[in-house]
């Protein structure tokens, strides 16, 4: 639309107003949908000691003593920590359901025939869930499932291609997530600075549910006990 449609353009140039709706839609997209997203696998590794000590590791191995914040080829080397950030949008998606809607009759890819002007609801939660789509650890928080080895060097680890009909927490199309890259980049940067200087600990006894809305929340937001790592 920006470049090849006329909505937002006056005589060749992008309208204050349009420029001011773009703006404005990353910042609603893109903010609670990753604050959502962070707060489940900050809460997913606190209570998965071993994925912890994974990820610790191996940001100590990309990152050595630099405190710095992480580059993007560092970022990219990270790739338990991206994993962990999948299986966490797997289980717990910021969006947990869509809804799409048929302008004339179709048949969907699994068979099933649809009429015009009809609502479908899609569970991106449940999608996360299926014993079907990932098997019977379905449950587990795994971010292995994520990563294998690299066919061309076997000591390097890569991020496996899921593909976005099977991973919908960005849903697919041509109307699909387009923060989907600096989401990754937002969450990795936050998650690796925080847990190289911090523990995080749940509080005993803090009730952790989701509250199902548009956006997936913590119904009671999660409360921590914080302290330096030695
Ligand atoms: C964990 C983080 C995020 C998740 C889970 C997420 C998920 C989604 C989902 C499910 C949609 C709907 C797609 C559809 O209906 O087909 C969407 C749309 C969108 N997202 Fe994200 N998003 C995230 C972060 C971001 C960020 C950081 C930005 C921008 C900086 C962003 C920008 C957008 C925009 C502009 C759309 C509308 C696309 C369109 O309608 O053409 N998102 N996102």
């Amino acid at each position: 639309m920006i470049f090849s449609g006329e909505a937002g353009i006056d005589q060749g140039k992008l309208t204050d107003g349009f420029l001011r709706d773009v703006v404005f839609n990353l910042l609603v997209a893109g903010r609670d949908t990753i604050a959502a997203a962070l707060s489940w696998f900050f809460w997913l590794v606190a209570k998965n000691p071993n994925v912890e000590e994974k990820i610790l590791k191996e940001l100590a191995q990309v990152m050595g003593k630099d405190t710095s914040f992480p580059t993007t080829d560092e970022l990219n080397k990270m790739v338990y920590l991206h994993g962990a950030m999948c299986e966490t949008l797997r289980l717990y998606p910021s969006v947990p359901y869509e809804h799409k809607q048929s302008i004339e009759p179709d048949v969907l890819p699994s068979g099933h025939a649809i009429n015009g002007n009809t609502r479908i609801l899609l569970s991106i939660y449940s999608m996360g869930r299926m014993e079907e789509i990932w098997g019977s650890d379905c449950t587990d928080f795994k971010p292995e499932r994520w990563i294998s080895t690299s066919s061309t060097d076997e000591k390097k680890m890569v991020v496996n291609h899921v593909p976005a009909y099977k991973f919908a927490a960005f849903m697919a199309g041509p109307r699909t997530c387009l923060g989907r890259k600096i989401a990754f980049v937002q969450m990795k940067v936050v998650a690796s600075c925080v847990l190289r200087r911090f523990k995080i600990e749940v509080v005993d006894g803090h009730p952790v549910v989701p509250e199902p809305s548009i956006l997936m929340f913590m119904k009671y937001g999660l409360k921590v006990r914080v302290s330096n790592r030695a």
